[in-house]
């Protein structure tokens, strides 16, 4: 049964940095009527009472009608649906200190894109395990939307995914606007991942352009990197054609080629000769992919995956590889030649990553007693 629009429904929005606030303008000028949860009270008054949030958003004009508190309980209080978009290691803490003002049977959704680290938990999964709500009321939103270009009201799509597709139709009914589309699908897995493992693929992309490398090292990257990112995902029981869609291939376009891009940002600092705590002191907003490089090859090696480029990334960061020396190495140091395999190679020939993927259910069942392990 498709949900009704039901204009002027009361969400909230928690974070008021650059991408809680452009989330709230594209949901009051879609007819909600939305809170923004600002940690700062005086942010909270600029955007309510000035209608900006000059800090994130410079020379935006935010819509009159929406609200900022620095109160969460007044954030939270008969909200339908909650909108979660703080730094991903904050997410956990965050939840606890809003749970006793959730609304019974109220929508959380992350805008989030990265994992805990420690635990390597997506954001639906931090929300599933800290929330005492039905798993069907979680959904996550991804894909090429950088923030300030759509809060200059620049047309852009994004993805709703959640594991009920009633939810992520609620969700997308009141995500939308004359400037935002929102898709739906129920890869939860696919979508998050999408939006964590493109960033690291950007870092990359930094790195190679700060060095001076040109278009050809680029577009090598970023066509090697998206393999990298739908072996990973797959075998973590993503749909590979949420990778080509718009919160996997979509989302690395628009990140890899994108000054705005804070992570293309912090790689780029890093490819000129920066230190890695110099690069984190410059970066004035948050940087997911640096924080998610650890983990996501921690679940790689779980599963088996190889990741060349993000095991390069990572070797940049801890000082141990010349950022010169990534692309030379861009795919793996074996003096075998590969065959490319794309994923219109495996769907063409059923070539060697799905014999990967095999392998890899195979192994994780030996491993787990039999048992393979869901989401
Ligand atoms: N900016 C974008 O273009 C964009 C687009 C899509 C998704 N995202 C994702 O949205 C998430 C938030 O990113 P952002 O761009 O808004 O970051 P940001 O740095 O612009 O803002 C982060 C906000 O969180 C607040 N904050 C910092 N630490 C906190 C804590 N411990 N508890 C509560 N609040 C805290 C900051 O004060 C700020 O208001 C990230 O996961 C990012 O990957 C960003
Ligand atoms: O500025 P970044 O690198 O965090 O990227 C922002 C968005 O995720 C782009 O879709």
């Amino acid at each position: 049964m498709k949900p009704k629009v039901q204009p002027g429904k009361r969400v909230a929005v928690l974070g008021a940095g650059s991408w809680g606030t452009t989330f709230a303008k594209i949901l009051t000028d879609g007819g909600a009527d939305v809170v923004l949860w600002a940690r700062r009270p005086e942010l909270a008054r600029e955007i309510t009472e000035g209608r900006r949030n000059s800090d994130y958003l410079p020379g935006i004009n935010l819509p009159v009608g929406l609200r900022a508190t620095s109160r969460l309980d007044l954030a939270l209080a008969g909200a339908e649906q909650v909108y979660v978009s703080v730094p991903s290691q904050s997410l956990r803490e965050n939840l606890i200190l809003a749970e006793p003002f959730l609304a019974p049977g109220a929508i959380v959704v992350s805008l989030m894109k990265g994992v805990e680290r420690g635990s390597g938990l997506r954001m639906s999964q931090i929300i599933a395990e800290v929330l005492p709500i039905n798993p069907d009321l979680i959904a996550a939103i991804s894909g090429p939307n950088l923030a300030l270009e759509i809060a200059k009201e620049q047309p852009t799509a994004a993805v709703v995914s959640s594991n009920s597709l009633e939810t992520a139709q609620a969700v997308a009914m009141l995500a939308r606007n004359r400037y935002f589309r929102s898709y739906v699908n129920t890869d939860v897995i696919g979508t998050e991942f999408g939006g964590v493992l493109k960033n690291l693929i950007a870092v990359a992309i930094g790195i190679v352009d700060g060095v001076g490398y040109g278009e050809n090292t680029k577009a090598s990257i970023i066509t090697r990197g998206l393999v990298e990112m739908t072996d990973f995902a797959v075998a973590y029981g993503a749909h590979p054609e949420t990778l080509a869609g718009l919160a996997g291939l979509g989302d690395l376009i628009a990140t890899c080629q994108s000054p705005l891009s804070r992570n293309n940002t912090a790689g780029r600092l890093l490819g000129q000769g920066y230190g890695i705590n110099d690069v984190v002191k410059q970066m004035q907003q948050t940087t997911e992919g640096l924080a998610s490089v650890g983990p996501i090859l921690d679940l790689a090696r779980a599963k088996g995956v190889d990741m060349p480029i993000v095991e390069q990334v990572r070797q940049v960061l801890a000082g141990t590889l010349k950022p010169r020396d990534l692309a030379p190495h861009l795919t793996t140091d074996s003096a075998e030649p590969q065959g490319e395999r794309t994923i219109d190679d495996e769907q063409a020939h059923g070539g060697a990553a799905l014999w990967g993927s095999f392998k890899r259910t195979f192994d994780q069942l030996r491993h787990s007693g039999g048992r393979p392990r869901g989401d």
